[in-house]
């Protein structure tokens, strides 16, 4: 059977690709160039991308497909799978590599439906709890965003902190899925999120707010390479 193109630059691991996902947008980049903080995330060690144009200034409409676009060229370079986040027909526009939606998101849509659209893309569904979890498995997420496992100022309506336990839990309840954990993560914190059974870290702060984006990754990437 002939693969789409999507299907053609999809064929890694999913848990390797997690390692270090750097979810983020044009608020996140402190009036930087998002594609140059990319570029510079991607040397430090980034593996997968998310674009998330949301919060304060984001861009809307035509300038944001555009920056959109100037970000999957720089993903489409370097080899790293683009996500998008929440906006399904921007994702279908630009022929992301898949798409990452929340609890609120997937209530808005016929489950089914939304994984027959995504059919040998990537569907990321977020999980704040191991029944969250399970349901996600049930919609055919490719893998979980759990979270926050800390606190964060980047997301106003994000849940209370669940702490890394929480993927213990979920590990422990059978969730087996490719996992990532997602919030406040810092470097320091990444270790015991990590040691919970999560496959990778999801940030943006820690990374697209550091002074130097490309030495922060590398502090992300540094347990990947031991
Ligand atoms: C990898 C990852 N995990 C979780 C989220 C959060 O998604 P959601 O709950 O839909 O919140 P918004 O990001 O849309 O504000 C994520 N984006 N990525
Ligand atoms: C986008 C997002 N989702 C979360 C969740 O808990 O689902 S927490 C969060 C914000 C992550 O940003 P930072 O790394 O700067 O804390
Ligand atoms: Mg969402």
């Amino acid at each position: 059977m002939t693969k789409t193109a999507a299907e053609a630059r999809y064929t890694g691991n999913l848990r390797e690709m997690l390692k270090v996902y750097l979810v983020m947008g044009s608020p996140n980049c402190g009036g930087r160039d998002p594609a140059a903080v990319l570029q510079a995330a991607i040397e430090g060690g980034v593996t997968l991308f998310q674009f998330r144009e949301k919060g304060p200034g984001a861009l809307q409409g035509q300038e944001r497909t555009e920056l959109g676009n100037r970000l999957l060229g720089v993903c489409r370079q370097a080899g790293i799978p683009f996500i998008v986040n929440d906006d399904l027909r921007l994702a279908e526009e630009l022929e992301a590599d898949g798409i990452h939606v929340g609890q609120e998101d997937l209530a808005q849509w016929d489950r089914e439906g939304l994984r027959q659209r995504f059919k040998g893309r990537i569907l990321g569904i977020s999980a704040h709890d191991p029944a969250e979890a399970r349901e996600a498995v049930r919609c055919g997420a490719d893998y979980l965003g759990a979270g926050p496992m800390y606190a964060t100022a980047t997301k106003p309506d994000a849940r209370a902190v669940q702490g890394p336990g929480m993927i213990a839990a979920m590990r422990a309840g059978g969730i087996s899925l490719p996992l990532v954990g997602i919030g406040g993560i810092t470097p320091e914190g990444a270790a015991s999120v990590l040691a919970a059974g999560a496959d990778g870290v999801a940030v943006i702060s820690a990374i697209s707010g550091a002074d130097d984006p490309r030495e922060a990754a590398r502090r992300f990437s540094r347990p990947f390479r031991r």
